[in-house]
């Protein structure tokens, strides 16, 4: 009838399922559970199933608690028969690392494929989820997913990386406090993921390089006030310059926490507290330092019809990654604000161990 969801719309669906604590179903056989998001009454159904469940985490997480990665970027550790609900948490999740180190030993899978216990992990990231999954194999896994009315996904649904086109949906003129002549343009992706925003300052001219900033969304930051980064002294900084040049675009990427969401970067700020420096509490946690996707901003900047940018950061990373994306970076400016006694050891962090320029 033409009304079935695409591949994409279903993975929205998963990343929603999965957010709730639904099971969803990989066609080739592969049940997936969220670690985060499980709960007793599921793990019983997925225990009473034949076949042996294996909790798939991350090559960060498995490096922290000391088990095997045979596949590398991830590892996909046997489920103890007598393992519960509270073992499973503390595997995903490091809160409770140091006042509970043991957990194994654990044992890792060596035979077989680790393809969809990957993707599995890719899909617990894209629903900002802890990165750790139960999974199980069953033999018919559209007949399973029917049976129990669960979300089906092809075997392959993760192996397109390919950017979701992002969509101009509506832009309105916005007087600001750094300019009368502000207008605020937002962008939608087609997979259902987080809209994006555009502030334009002014009527940059399209034939020159003009004056932008990536700003990754920090609620903490821009919003609160918070001490412990430089993100809202960075926005208003770069908003401030903008409108003294009479010309500039901000992009506001909702990718918070370096893309692994504001639940999982509060359970980073809670092992910052234990000790752990910026990096490595993203790696206790199983994800990478920095998950974030900078095609975002570079399709958008080519949406508003930019190709050339004076790029205002002091992260190397975000000029080669812009350069790699086809917007040539004609200069950066750097955009040293906001240094406080609680951020110092952030910034130096982030000098010594991401190359930000101090
Ligand atoms: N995971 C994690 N994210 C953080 C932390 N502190 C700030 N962030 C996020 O980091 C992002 C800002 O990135 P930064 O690395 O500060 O800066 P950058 O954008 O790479 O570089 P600049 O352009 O120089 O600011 C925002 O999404 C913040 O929410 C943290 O301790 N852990
Ligand atoms: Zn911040």
């Amino acid at each position: 009838m033409g009304f079935s969801p695409d591949v994409t719309e279903r993975l929205a669906r998963a990343r929603a399922d999965l957010r709730m604590g639904v099971p969803v179903v990989f066609d080739n056989g592969l049940v997936i559970l969220a670690a985060e998001t499980l709960d007793s009454t599921r793990l019983t159904a997925l225990r009473s199933l034949p076949g042996d469940p294996v909790l798939v985490i991350t090559g960060w997480r498995a490096q922290t608690l000391k088990a095997r990665a045979y596949d590398g970027d991830v590892a996909r550790i046997r489920l103890p028969a007598d393992a519960a609900l509270p073992w499973i948490r503390a595997v995903a999740d490091p809160a409770d690392d140091l006042r509970n180190p043991m957990k194994g030993p654990l044992q890792s899978l060596r035979e077989g494929s680790a393809a969809m216990h990957r993707a599995a992990i890719a899909l617990c990231k894209a629903a900002r989820l802890l990165p750790a999954a139960l999974t199980i194999e069953v033999a018919d896994a559209a007949a399973f997913a029917a049976a129990q009315n669960l979300t089906l996904i092809p075997a392959d649904a993760m192996d397109n990386d390919a950017l979701s086109p992002l969509h101009p949906i509506i832009s309105a003129r916005l007087p600001l406090e750094v300019s009368d002549a502000g207008r605020l343009h937002i962008f939608r992706p087609d997979d259902g993921a987080e809209e994006h925003y555009a502030v334009e300052i002014g009527h940059p001219d399209r034939a020159k390089p003009v004056l932008s900033r990536l700003h990754s969304a920090c609620f903490t930051g821009d919003l609160l006030g918070s001490l412990k980064c430089d993100c809202g002294p960075q926005l208003r900084g770069a908003l401030a310059q903008m409108g003294a040049e009479g010309a500039g675009v901000l992009l506001y990427l909702n990718q918070e926490g370096r893309g692994i969401g504001l639940a999982n970067k509060m359970r980073a700020y809670s092992l910052q507290d234990q000790g752990f420096d910026t990096v490595d509490a993203n790696h206790r946690l199983g994800f990478e330092d920095d998950e974030r996707d900078f095609r975002i901003g570079a399709d958008i900047l080519k949406r508003l019809g930019f190709d050339a940018v004076r790029l205002l950061t002091n992260n190397p990373a975000k000029v080669d990654r812009m350069q790699a994306c086809g917007i040539r970076v004609c200069d950066r400016v750097p955009l040293k604000v906001g240094e406080n006694r609680h951020n110092h050891d952030y910034l130096a962090t982030k000098a010594a161990k991401s190359g930000h320029l101090l």
